[in-house]
Formats: structure tokens, C-alpha cells, sequence
């Protein structure tokens, strides 16, 4: 339980971190996701987990945050329990591997506009897994167990958030987007946002 929690608080909350960062950032992508939830779900009634899987831009948000900041950049240590081949590398048994999943995801020779921030470009792909070039969950049988809860966790919190309340940054500066270290990569300074209820929702919520 210890470790469940452990592996899915921080992972979780850094991955809604970084994508509402980007989206201050974004301010054009942050309304076209709001106008996702407006068009799907309405201001009647508060969004359900039921409705996240029909918010495909809002799924390209999540997927391109994970993309640009893994919150598990070096995956978890991994070891060859037999002798392999790996892009290669004769690698001994016993060997301990680590895959820098940030520098895949972040290569300039696999993404175009790699630094972008561009949900669009899995525009269409939901579902589809594009080789081994986004693994934000690691691959195999010691990938992440905690995979569909997360994609369900933030999925709802980000919707949940876009459609309650307008956000914008604190000033005119940028959201700083720094890595901090530490393993589940924290931003390196905590993020500061504004927000008020959106006015088409004031009646929604007032009855809470
Ligand atoms: C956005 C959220 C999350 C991300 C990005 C994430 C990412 C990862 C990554 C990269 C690994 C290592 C996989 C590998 O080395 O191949 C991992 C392992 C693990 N994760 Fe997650 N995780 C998230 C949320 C969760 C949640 C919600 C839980 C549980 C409730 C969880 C439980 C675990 C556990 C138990 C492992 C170790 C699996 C093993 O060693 O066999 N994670 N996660």
C-alpha cells in the first residue's frame, strides 16, 4: 500500500504540475481545451470521470506534458537477468540499465519542434503507441501498474479544474519551467497561478 502510494502521489500531482504550467504558458491551448469541455460536457453539470475519454484534445495536453517533462526521466533502474544485445551493447547479466526516457522524448531527431509544446501532433493517435519513443509509464512487464489510474487521475483533476475556474499567471512573466532535481523531476520552483470561477459556472458551483 506504502508503495503504491508513494509511487502514484508525487508522480500524479508533478504530472498536473507541469501541464497546468504549460497551459499558463499556452494561454490559446489552455481555451481550446475549456472550449473541449464546454462543447462535451456543458455548465449544467460538473464533469465525470465518464467524460474524460471523450476529451481527445485534452488527452494530447496530458500526453505532450509527459512528454516534454517525464516525471520518471530515468524510468526505474532496471537489470539484464540474462546476457543481451541492447542498441548494440553486448550487456552482461546482472547489469543494471537505465533508460534516459527525457533524452528519447526530448530528441530533436524523433520530434519535430521537440521543444514545443504542441498537443496537436497526437491529434488522432489516441490509443496508438508510436514504437518506443513516448513511454512516460516505462514498457514491459515493469511498467507502471498505476498507468490507466494516473491517465484517469489527472485527466479529471485538469478537466475538472478548466472547467470550474479561469486561470492566468501571477504576472507577465512566464511560468518558470526549470527541472528541479530529484527522482520524479519537480519543477524547480513551485507554481504560483491565479484563478476565479468562470462566470458561466458561478450558479453551478454556489449550489455545492
Ligand atoms: C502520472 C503518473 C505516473 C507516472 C508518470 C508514472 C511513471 C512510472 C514509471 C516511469 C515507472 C517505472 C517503469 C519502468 O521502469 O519501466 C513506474 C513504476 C511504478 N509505478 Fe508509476 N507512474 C505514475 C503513477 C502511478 C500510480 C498512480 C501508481 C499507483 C497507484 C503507480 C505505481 C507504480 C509502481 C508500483 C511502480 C513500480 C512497478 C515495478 O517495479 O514493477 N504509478 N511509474
Amino acid at each position: 500500500m506504502q508503495v503504491l502510494l508513494s509511487a502514484g502521489t508525487n508522480t500524479s500531482a508533478g504530472t498536473m504540475e507541469w501541464a497546468l504550467s504549460l497551459l499558463l504558458n499556452n494561454p490559446q491551448i489552455l481555451k481550446k481545451a475549456q472550449n473541449e469541455i464546454d462543447k462535451v460536457v456543458g455548465h449544467d453539470r460538473l464533469i465525470d470521470e465518464s467524460d474524460v475519454a471523450k476529451l481527445p484534445y485534452l488527452q494530447c495536453i496530458i500526453r505532450e506534458t509527459m512528454r516534454i517533462h517525464p516525471v520518471g526521466p530515468l524510468l526505474v533502474p532496471h537489470e539484464s537477468s540474462e546476457d543481451c544485445v541492447v542498441g548494440g551493447f553486448q550487456i552482461p547479466r546482472g547489469t543494471m540499465l537505465l533508460v534516459n526516457m527525457w533524452a528519447i522524448q526530448n530528441d530533436p531527431k524523433i520530434w519535430d519542434d521537440a521543444t514545443e509544446f504542441k498537443p496537436e501532433r497526437f491529434g488522432g493517435l489516441e490509443g496508438v503507441r508510436d514504437g518506443f519513443k513516448l513511454m512516460p509509464f516505462g514498457s514491459g512487464r515493469r511498467s507502471c501498474p498505476g498507468e490507466g489510474l494516473a491517465m484517469r487521475m489527472v485527466g479529471l483533476t485538469l478537466a475538472s479544474i478548466l472547467q470550474c475556474f479561469e486561470w492566468g499567471r501571477v504576472s507577465k512573466e512566464m511560468v518558470d519551467m526549470t527541472e528541479g532535481t530529484g527522482l520524479s523531476m519537480p519543477k524547480a520552483q513551485p507554481l504560483l497561478a491565479k484563478c476565479h470561477p468562470r462566470p458561466l459556472m458561478v450558479n453551478l458551483l454556489s449550489q455545492i
